[in-house]
């Protein structure tokens, strides 16, 4: 029997009551708080503030006459389960992940999005509700809309699995840290995800999809490509996030539209 908040009850790290939420069945999650503006304005001109707590900033915005939720998670799998959580006791169904990612694929290029059917899970927090070999899948029906969204709006945009990992360091091969060391079970990791045919690297997938299945919820997502791994570690200037962000806002706005109006009932 799901456990709902009571309609003033106010949850204790989003922050968030019931009545703040005004019935959403939609969030957008972004990692970044200070993406959650741009986002939610992008969706609805209108689109207000609802509460800020932690890591956790949220708007609301009006799409297709649904209120739709735009909060931070935070980065990482363990602040993903605080929103997941949190947002399904307000009675939130859907979820879909805004988020930027590094690329592993030569043909996902800078500024280039993707979507994420599932995930290899190689986060922690996933394991506390599901053991490993329980897969971590996207919903099938907003990712037909986020790929026919792009489509549509002729958005470079390429489908897959992305690698969710708790550290964007060693966890995702990157020597240009503080040490520069790699443990050895991970060198090598980058090439070998690139020959299973994996896209990118990011890291709240696998948490997002594993919980929304295991709670009877649904989730999609959608990645700016912010570095591209197969040429260097770094993360690009501001104006590939910036053009990523342009095309994210259009795809995820589409794709809301097209959710919202043709699977209302089952979603
Ligand atoms: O831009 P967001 O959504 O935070 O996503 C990516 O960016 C952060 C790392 O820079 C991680 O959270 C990673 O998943
Ligand atoms: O390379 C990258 C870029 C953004 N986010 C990640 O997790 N990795």
């Amino acid at each position: 029997m799901p456990h709902y908040a009571l309609p003033h009850e106010i949850m204790y790290h989003t922050g968030l009551s019931r009545e703040m939420t005004e019935g959403a069945r939609y969030a957008l999650v972004p990692g970044d708080p200070g993406r959650v503006e741009g986002l939610a304005k992008a969706l609805d001109e209108k689109a207000s503030f609802v509460c800020s707590h932690r890591d956790f900033t949220t708007w609301k915005a009006r799409v297709s006459g649904e209120t739709v939720l735009v909060m931070s998670t935070g980065m990482g799998g363990p602040c993903v389960t605080f929103a997941v959580e949190e947002l399904a006791r307000l009675g939130v169904t859907s979820f879909i992940r805004v988020g930027t990612t590094g690329s592993i694929q030569e043909d996902l290029n800078l500024g280039d999005l993707v979507i994420n059917k599932g995930a290899v899970r190689r986060d922690g927090a996933s394991r506390a509700y599901a053991p490993l070999a329980y897969p971590a899948m996207a919903d099938m029906r907003i990712t037909l809309a986020l790929e026919e969204a792009a489509r549509e709006l002729k958005v470079p945009c390429k489908t897959g699995i992305s690698v969710s990992t708790d550290s964007f360091w060693p966890g995702q091969e990157r020597y240009d840290s503080f040490s520069g060391y790699v443990r050895k079970n991970l060198q090598g990791s980058l090439a070998e995800y690139r020959a299973l045919g994996c896209t990118n690297f990011e890291m709240e997938n696998a948490t997002l999809f594993t919980l929304t299945s295991v709670l009877g919820l649904s989730a999609g997502s959608l990645c700016g490509v912010v570095a591209k791994r197969t040429d260097s570690e770094a993360v690009a200037p501001k104006e590939v996030y910036e053009l990523a962000e342009k095309r994210f806002h259009q795809v995820v706005k589409r794709a809301l539209e097209m959710l919202i109006g043709h699977f209302m009932v089952t979603l």
